[in-house]
């Protein structure tokens, strides 16, 4: 049972918090960190749905050493397409910051933590389903929960404080709120089913590879990613709490992610980190070229050792590792990165895969870091902005969020970025999935359909779509 917070602890923080509103004559931030007994990261978003549905976010990394559950939006921070949406949001953040009060215990995954992501293009034509979502959109939890790689457990609060609101009235309404939280934690989840699983244009999408590979023959360019969509109708409005519960057990060696916006919620399993800054140590993560899985360990390794000597994926590959050193050596003191890809082996599928290793030159944020790597061409291609033209002009949809930053950064400018590929929007009766691959110029267009296919299969599985 959670141990329930004591009414006066940080009282006192709280109104000092107030008082430097009316000083400052502006909104304070008062945020309070308190150990609490281990909770279920699942239970407590779920408990959430009642009283903060639309509010809610998940993020839980692939290393288990970090799982984030905020629920209740404090604040949110968003920016249009026609601004640096990177550096619009860190000034936000650290506008925000100012004269904040803090409270409790201080570790890093703790306190002040906004959640959130970017779009993959703002430069993309806008789609209905995304309409919630702007190019770059974070929330600060008003109750997160923290668990460590000890599974140690933690509440945030933040309580924005004002100028003319009565200090007792909201520490009292915060209070009330956390304990009927707490109470809701057994709360049943009832959920819709599918009606149907329709691919979106799957031949049209094959035509495609098959023009665009034309046009790497010529050396226009040397990579393009291009992804597809299938859409799952529902008979009502698909809960994300069970979505990420299967994702969860299914896909213990991915980044878990959910971020509620209004009535909408992406969601998804990523394997591939874009970037992770803890103080000055940076790291990121080449993943590029891909093979199914075998069905038996003597298949599997076949396999991998396939992918490991094939030129085609080991040319993909190098692409995405020559941009992240370079995006990288830019921002670090040290760059490593290793001279071989080594096999990540996920449940559906095996990857090259290369770690690098950085530390950080001074004063800079974990966004500045996401600004100089997105898109890498494991999602854009090479060069990015011809590859980036071929995506607006061929895909025929808007990605959203699709194979863009998700994660979370905090005041100091320490956090965690994945990349949203292995994800899907469910908004409305909709489920909205997606999946791509890179195209070379001696890509095969069934083979790459047939790569999609098995990239689908985590988020089909999870929301309990079928395809043929
Ligand atoms: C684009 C996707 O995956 C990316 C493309 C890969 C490839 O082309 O081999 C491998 C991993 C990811 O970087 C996706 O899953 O949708």
């Amino acid at each position: 049972m959670v141990r329930i917070i004591q009414q006066s602890h940080g009282y006192a923080a709280f109104e000092h918090a107030f008082e430097k509103a009316y000083q400052f004559k502006r909104d304070v931030l008062f945020s309070m960190v308190i150990p609490i007994d281990p909770v279920d990261p699942l239970q407590f978003y779920e408990a959430g749905y009642q009283m903060f549905q639309g509010e809610r976010s998940f993020w839980q990394d692939r290393d288990g050493e970090l799982a984030l559950i905020g629920v209740g939006n404090a604040q949110t921070f968003t920016s249009n397409p026609l601004n640096d949406r990177f550096t619009t949001i860190q000034q936000q953040w650290s506008q925000f910051l100012e004269h904040a009060v803090y409270f409790g215990v201080q570790k890093i995954g703790t306190g002040p933590i906004i959640m959130g992501g970017f779009s993959f293009d703002p430069r993309q034509e806008a789609e209905l389903e995304w309409s919630n979502f702007s190019d770059g959109y974070f929330q600060l939890p008003s109750y997160m929960l923290t668990i460590d790689q000890y599974g140690a457990a933690f509440l945030t609060t933040n309580i924005i404080c004002s100028e003319g609101d009565h200090a007792k009235t909201i520490w009292a309404r915060i209070q009330a709120n956390k304990e009927l939280l707490f109470t809701r934690l057994q709360d049943h989840i009832k959920d819709a089913n599918v009606v149907q699983t329709i691919e979106v244009n799957p031949e049209r999408w094959k035509n495609t590879i098959g023009f665009v590979v034309k046009r790497l023959q010529k050396e226009e360019m040397e990579k393009v990613v291009l992804a597809r969509k299938i859409k799952v109708e529902f008979d009502g409005k698909k809960r994300s709490d069970t979505v990420l519960e299967r994702l969860r057990d299914d896909q213990p060696d991915s980044f878990i992610f959910s971020l509620e916006v209004l009535d909408s919620c992406f969601i998804g399993a990523t394997p591939e980190r874009l970037v992770k800054k803890e103080n000055e140590s940076i790291l990121s993560t080449c993943l590029a070229g891909s093979i199914q899985r075998g069905n038996t360990t003597e298949e599997d390794n076949r396999l991998g050792q396939l992918l490991l000597h094939d030129e085609k994926n080991l040319h993909e590959h190098q692409l995405v590792v020559n941009m992240i050193k370079s995006s990288l050596t830019d921002l670090c003191e040290v760059v490593h990165v290793p001279s071989q890809p080594a096999l990540m082996k996920i449940r559906d599928i095996q990857h090259l895969y290369t770690p690098v290793k950085g530390i950080a030159s001074k004063g800079i944020s974990i966004l500045d870091y996401v600004r100089n790597l997105h898109p890498t061409p494991a999602l854009g291609g090479t060069p990015t902005h011809l590859a980036m033209d071929v995506i607006r002009e061929e895909e025929g949809m808007n990605r959203g969020f699709y194979a863009a930053p998700v994660g979370w950064l905090d005041a100091q400018g320490n956090g965690e970025f994945a990349v949203a590929i292995r994800s899907g929007l469910l908004h409305d009766h909709h489920a909205y999935l997606y999946a791509g691959c890179g195209v070379v110029a001696d890509s095969d267009p069934e083979s790459e359909y047939q790569e999609t296919t098995i990239k689908f299969r985590p988020m089909l599985r999870a929301v309990g779509g079928t395809i043929k």
